[in-house]
Order: structure tokens, then C-alpha cells, then sequence
């Protein structure tokens, strides 16, 4: 494959802890249960001015596709620009690179973004069908329900499109693209990985709760202040 850049070299310590950090937390995936051979990815922004602020000009650190996980190394990691065109590795970037791209170019806020087909939200998923918002836990995390993406097909712009449509008129840090699974964003990629783990344990835990009985939704000023302290107090 052709390199059309290189990392710049005021980035190489930048693209080298990106690279650590990334093959940690693809570990996480499987770890907590997210994913399965080689499906899902986890990708990190790297800022190309850090005195400007995110732009056009970073790149990402992504997994190489169709590689085990217990095989992944900061060295097998990719790196690629914000078009998704591979920079710097030995491998083809993951399929999902272009929906990567396409949320950092579009999300300036974003350093980081996940996507598994972790079981019980993927099946939400499948039935095209938000994750209602009857936990505190879901109320202090998104903000609200886990809302549907779009349908969209894997390997270009599309997928990212449909992510970036549906997010940004959400608190949500994770959208359920339909038929395909949650795709989740964060400040840094370790947030991102988080957020994976709770739309996951949400899914399964509304899901047992629908086979007991109906959930009672939690009413709209509650929400506002669960995710209020979550986001500002908690943890601070
Ligand atoms: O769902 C998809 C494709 O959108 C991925 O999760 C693949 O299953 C893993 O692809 P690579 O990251 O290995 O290319």
C-alpha cells in the first residue's frame, strides 16, 4: 500500500504514546466481553497543532484489519489522516477507518472513538430500536436514550455520516447504527472505550428488565440532573 505522508516529525512522540495507548485499550474490548475474533476497532486523535486545537491536518491511530486481538502490538497499530489514507504501517488500516475519519473531520471535540458488536446492544441494533432511558446509570452516562443510526454500508463515508447525523443532536456518546452494532465517541479513546462497556451492560440490563415486566421511563427533569452531576460532580 502507498504512503502519501509521513508522520511529521514534531508528532512522533505524540503518534508513538497514541500507538501504546490504542493497543491497550483494543485489549479492553475483548476483555470486557465486546467482541468477538476480530471484530470492533478503537481509534485515537492526534492533534497536529496542539496550540490551534484539533483540525484537518491530524491523524488517528486505528488497528490493522482482520487481526487477532491477542496479536495486536502499539507496533501493529496504523496510523492515517483525517481522509483515512494510511501515514505510516505495514498493514491495511481496519474497515471502519473511513467512519473514524469521517466523525473526527466532523466532531472537532472527539479525540476518540470505539465500535464493537458487543451482544445485547448490537441486538437493539438489530431491531432498529433505541435504548430507552430507565436507568439512573443511563441518565448519568448519555444523557437520555441510545438512539438509532442509520443503515448504512461498511467502508466509506457513510457509516461516519450517519454517526456524526445522529450524534449530534443527542447528549448520547453512543449511537446503535441499525443492523450493525454501537459505535461510540468520547474526549480521548479510553472514554470512548468506556462508554462501549456501559451502552453494552445497559442493553443487557433493559433487556432482562422488558422480559420481567415494563420499565418505567425516568422523567425528563431527572435525567437533566443525573447527567448534570454525572458529567460536572462526579468523580471531580
Ligand atoms: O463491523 C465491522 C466492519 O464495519 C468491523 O467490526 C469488522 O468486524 C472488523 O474490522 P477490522 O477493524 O478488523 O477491519
Amino acid at each position: 500500500m502507498t504512503e502519501s505522508r509521513t508522520v511529521p516529525e514534531h508528532l512522533r512522540d505524540a503518534v508513538a504514546q497514541a500507538r501504546v495507548q490504542v493497543a491497550a485499550l483494543h485489549a479492553e474490548l475483548p476483555r470486557w466481553g465486546l467482541v468477538v475474533w476480530t471484530a470492533g476497532n478503537v481509534s485515537q486523535r492526534v492533534v497536529a497543532d496542539p496550540d490551534g486545537g484539533p483540525g484537518p491536518e491530524d491523524l488517528l491511530v486505528i488497528k490493522p484489519s482482520g487481526v487477532t486481538y491477542d496479536t495486536l502490538t502499539p507496533e501493529s497499530m496504523v496510523v492515517c489522516d483525517l481522509d483515512g489514507t494510511l501515514v505510516e504501517g505495514d498493514r491495511s488500516p481496519s474497515s471502519d477507518t473511513a467512519a473514524h475519519a469521517y466523525v473526527y473531520r466532523h466532531m472537532p471535540e472527539v479525540g476518540g472513538v470505539v465500535h464493537t458488536h458487543s451482544t445485547y446492544a448490537t441486538a437493539w441494533a438489530a431491531r432498529r430500536e433505541p435504548i430507552p432511558c430507565v436507568l439512573t446509570m443511563m441518565a448519568d452516562e448519555f444523557g437520555g436514550e441510545v438512539p438509532i443510526g442509520p443503515f448504512a454500508l461498511i467502508g466509506d463515508d457513510s457509516i461516519g455520516r450517519g454517526i456524526v447525523e445522529t450524534l449530534r443532536s443527542s447528549r448520547s456518546p453512543a449511537v446503535l447504527m441499525a443492523n450493525h452494532g454501537p459505535f461510540t465517541i468520547g474526549a480521548d479513546a479510553k472514554a470512548a472505550v468506556k462508554a462501549a462497556v456501559m451502552v453494552e451492560e445497559v442493553a443487557r440490563t433493559i433487556h432482562i428488565a422488558l422480559q420481567l415486566g415494563t420499565p418505567h421511563p425516568i422523567e425528563q427533569d431527572k435525567i437533566d440532573s443525573l447527567y448534570d452531576r454525572y458529567q460536572n460532580v462526579y468523580g471531580r
